[in-house]
């Protein structure tokens, strides 16, 4: 049977919309979102990306030594580069809204995540697994924020450039190279493999819709 992100879209596709189209992120899109939530995902998403970098270089390091295909390299480490420019962003966010971003507590919801980006981090985890879940992790930004920009959005102007870091073209293009690779691997991989990948998918989207809820102040 063919295996690929887009039967595992298709298949678990109640809890892929419930992370890319989350009540916090329809707030946002139609202008009614209390910007208390908004401030508390933007201190904890800022933590989160703290910990997402060496994820992304343990992918890296992963890709290093189990790709065939040197392009990967490139794009991660394009990946890596734009992730410096989102902590920067986070920073200059903070100080429009007037925030402290230093001595934050993470909250559990964001302390859970890291356990699990943690255990992808582990030299077992195979390439395969790893980057169907960095694509995951991206791609949940990329759909929701990107619909926040669509023509009748009612998005506040304020949050707009929020939307664009992950919602522009350029993210996307990212997203879709990252979707490029995990197919060519899951097309190669071992039964056990996609299995860990499909189970890894799913575990993204359940973090993701936590995070949101988390977000919206109805998680710890
Ligand atoms: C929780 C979460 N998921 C994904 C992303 C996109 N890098 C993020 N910043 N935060």
């Amino acid at each position: 049977m063919e295996v690929s992100i887009e039967t595992w879209v298709k298949k678990h596709d109640l809890i892929y919309i419930g992370a890319t189209r989350h009540p916090f992120i329809h707030s946002i899109r139609d202008g009614s979102v209390d910007i208390n939530n908004y401030k508390r995902w933007l201190s904890q998403d800022y933590l989160f990306v703290r910990k997402f970098v060496p994820f992304v270089a343990s992918v890296l390091v992963k890709a290093c030594k189990e790709s065939d295909d040197e392009n990967d390299m490139e794009i991660l480490l394009a990946g890596m580069a734009s992730l410096n420019d989102e902590i920067d962003w986070f920073k200059k966010e903070a100080a429009k809204w007037d925030m402290q971003l230093t001595g934050i507590t993470p909250s559990k919801t964001n302390q859970k995540y890291w356990r699990f980006l943690e255990s992808l981090m582990h030299p077992d985890v195979s390439y395969t697994v790893a980057m169907v879940a960095l694509w995951a992790i991206e791609a949940v930004y990329q759909q929701s924020f990107a619909h926040c920009l669509e023509e009748d959005a009612k998005t506040p102007s304020e949050l707009r450039e929020a939307c664009e870091r992950w919602g522009s073209q350029e993210f996307a293009q990212y997203c879709d190279s990252l979707k490029k690779i995990a197919n060519g691997l899951l097309a190669k991989a071992s039964n056990d493999v996609r299995g860990k990948a499909e189970a890894a998918f799913v575990e993204v989207l359940e973090e993701e819709i936590e995070f949101w809820n988390m977000s919206e102040g109805r998680a710890k």
